[in-house]
């Protein structure tokens, strides 16, 4: 017998959202007569203390449900611990972040009552694709939720975090401005480096890249569309590159990405699709998983297609 909500929840996520999103959760909740135990995050990385304490607890026991309220970063923080402590525990996620691009690829138009009522009446969880992955370098492994990428789409993430982090437009409630902010601040320092590596058989190398981007969810930094033939349900890694970027292909591309949603007619861009992928940048390059930075270093990265239940629509 199922009886309590844990909920893990970052009240600061989307700029203070977080908070307000709670207080709607708790009342849902209530009205279910639901009781729930709520555990706020208060620094980096206290979802992965949280959530490792209760697995520590037993919580599969008393299958029990496991609620998320938070960003990306959050729900992948959790994600990550359960997968690697091997609990398959189902996750319930109610977005409160800036770009909540798992909500977007996975509950879009959702309310909250609508996610707590899938949590609750389901008959049984859906299993989702994740990536797993192996970092050679900083032996780091972990689950990719939504995308991983190198280049052009970490230093706008990068520097739309900081934006939102330190500029009044998150104060004025416009921290998604952010990220097209970015983009356009980032296109005067658009990076050149080579990449190469394996997808399920086949071999690739480029000499000119400035995005490599490895792709689950088809959104990111708040439903910037990078590649339009990803769809959450294609159950397979995507991996998209950018490549031989001039000045003079950057306008077509800018129309591409964000007008037109025609990635696929663009000649520098190319795509693959595979269950296995390995990548190796060579030159420090900055990255970012699931929306969260990765410093500054060469790649040298497994990835192999998995999978997570989660209380979702079917
Ligand atoms: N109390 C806290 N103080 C500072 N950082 C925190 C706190 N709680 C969580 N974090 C960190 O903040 C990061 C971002 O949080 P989260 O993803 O929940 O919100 P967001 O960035 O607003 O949303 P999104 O990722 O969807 O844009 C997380 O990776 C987490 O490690």
């Amino acid at each position: 017998m199922t009886n309590r909500v844990h909920i893990i929840c970052h009240p600061e996520a989307g700029s203070g959202d977080g908070n307000t999103i709670l207080k709607k959760v708790h009342s849902e909740l209530d009205s279910f007569q639901m009781e729930y135990i709520t555990y706020l995050t208060d620094y980096s990385t206290h979802a992965e203390v949280l959530t490792e304490q209760l697995v520590n607890r037993g919580h599969k026991k008393y299958q029990d449900y496991l609620m998320v309220v938070g960003g990306d970063g959050t729900l992948h923080e959790v994600v990550q611990t359960l997968h690697k402590n091997q609990a398959d525990i189902p996750v319930t996620y109610v977005p409160a972040g800036t770009g909540n691009d798992f909500y977007r690829s996975w509950q879009n138009g959702l309310s909250v009552r609508g996610i707590i009522e899938i949590m609750l009446f389901s008959e049984k969880p859906v299993s989702i694709p994740i990536f797993t992955y192996n970092d050679h370098i900083t032996k780091r492994q972990g689950v990719v939720l939504n995308n991983m990428g190198f280049g052009f789409d970490a230093e706008v993430n990068f520097r739309a975090q900081n934006l939102i982090e330190n500029s009044f437009l998150s104060k004025m409630g416009l921290g998604k401005l952010s990220y097209l902010l970015a983009v356009l601040l980032s296109l005067n320092s658009v990076r050149h480096f080579s990449v190469s590596g394996s997808i399920d058989n086949h071999q690739f190398h480029y000499d000119d890249v400035s995005l490599a981007g490895i792709l689950n969810s088809p959104t990111l930094g708040g439903g910037i569309n990078i590649d339009q033939l990803t769809r959450p349900h294609n159950n397979e890694i995507a991996l998209v590159i950018y490549r031989d970027i001039k000045l003079s292909v950057i306008f077509d591309l800018f129309i591409k990405v964000l007008i037109t949603k025609k990635t696929n007619e663009s000649d520098n861009i190319d795509r693959y699709t595979g269950q296995k992928l390995q990548l190796k940048i060579t030159d420090p390059i900055r990255g970012q998983l699931d929306g969260e930075d990765i410093p500054q270093k060469p790649v040298n990265i497994d990835l192999a297609l998995s999978s997570y239940p989660f209380y979702l629509p079917n």
